[in-house]
């Protein structure tokens, strides 16, 4: 479970997070959506202790972030950052290896390899695993990228934005492998998403943030409706139910 309790974030004086409670329960696809600037990224950045909680407090699988040791919690919660940079001359497997660090801190052994090569599999990365990043499509990368979250082998995996610049095929793999993570895997999936229809099709529950707060929350049939949109992204789009799901028409 993660708890955050009375969350507040000041970025240079501006207060960006304003007050957030909210609980997720273990398991499943929650997804995290609104308009630029909402401040998902600086939750997920908290939740993943990659800034220092100011003001309130974030609990996750039982562990309180700030007073748990950095190496305790990564065998906890792996995150992938928006926009994660490597260098482009690595190869997948040692990319996705990375992950590893947190058991084996610097001496990979049998188990680690053996992670590893479970991770390409699950990720349909065999076949590239002696590739350099810069010989990979965007999606091949992005699945590379969340193929090192996976081989963390944490309970808790945290994922900003990983479909920017994917196409319409890619994107779909990549939320389908998402989906697997928390239906056989057994995680708990945290993921920002800009577009609200993947979110619909892929999340059991949708967190709506709006100038740092939490403004709606549940399943996305309850979420999801031409008045949020036009409150929170304050735009006119139509919300269809297809297939039990809402749908927003663009
Ligand atoms: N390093 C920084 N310096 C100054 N302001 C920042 C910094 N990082 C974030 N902010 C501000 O904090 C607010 C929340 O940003 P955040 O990136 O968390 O929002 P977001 O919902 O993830 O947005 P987006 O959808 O555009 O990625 C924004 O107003 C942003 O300008």
């Amino acid at each position: 479970m993660i708890r955050i309790e009375g969350l507040h974030h000041q970025i240079a004086g501006a207060e960006v997070l304003r007050g957030i409670d909210l609980t997720l329960p273990e398991g499943g696809v929650t997804a995290l959506i609104g308009p630029n600037g909402a401040g998902k990224s600086t939750l997920l950045s908290l939740i993943a202790r990659l800034i220092r909680v100011q003001r309130g407090r974030i609990e996750i699988g039982g562990h309180v972030v700030g007073q748990t040791r950095d190496r305790d919690l990564a065998r906890v919660v792996a995150v992938l950052a928006q926009g994660a940079h490597v260098s482009a001359r690595l190869r997948v497997a040692e990319l996705v290896g990375f992950g590893r660090y947190p058991w084996h801190l610097g001496r990979p052994g049998a188990a680690d390899h053996a992670a590893v090569d479970a991770a390409l599999e699950r990720f349909d990365l065999t076949g590239l695993r002696h590739r350099f990043l810069d010989e990979l499509s965007g999606g091949q990368r992005q699945r590379a990228f969340v193929a090192m979250a996976f081989a963390q082998d944490t309970p808790y995996l945290l994922l900003d934005e990983p479909l920017n610049n994917l196409d319409i095929a890619a994107a779909r793999d990549l939320m389908t492998l998402v989906r697997g993570l928390a239906d056989e895997a057994g995680r708990t999936v945290v993921i920002v998403l800009h577009d609200i229809n993947y979110a619909t099709a892929f999340a059991d529950r949708l967190v709506v943030l709006k100038q740092g707060q939490v403004v709606a929350q549940g399943a996305p049939g309850e979420v999801v409706s031409a008045p949020l949109l036009a409150d929170v992204f304050g735009t006119a789009a139509r919300v269809e139910q297809i297939d039990g799901r809402p749908v927003v028409l663009v």
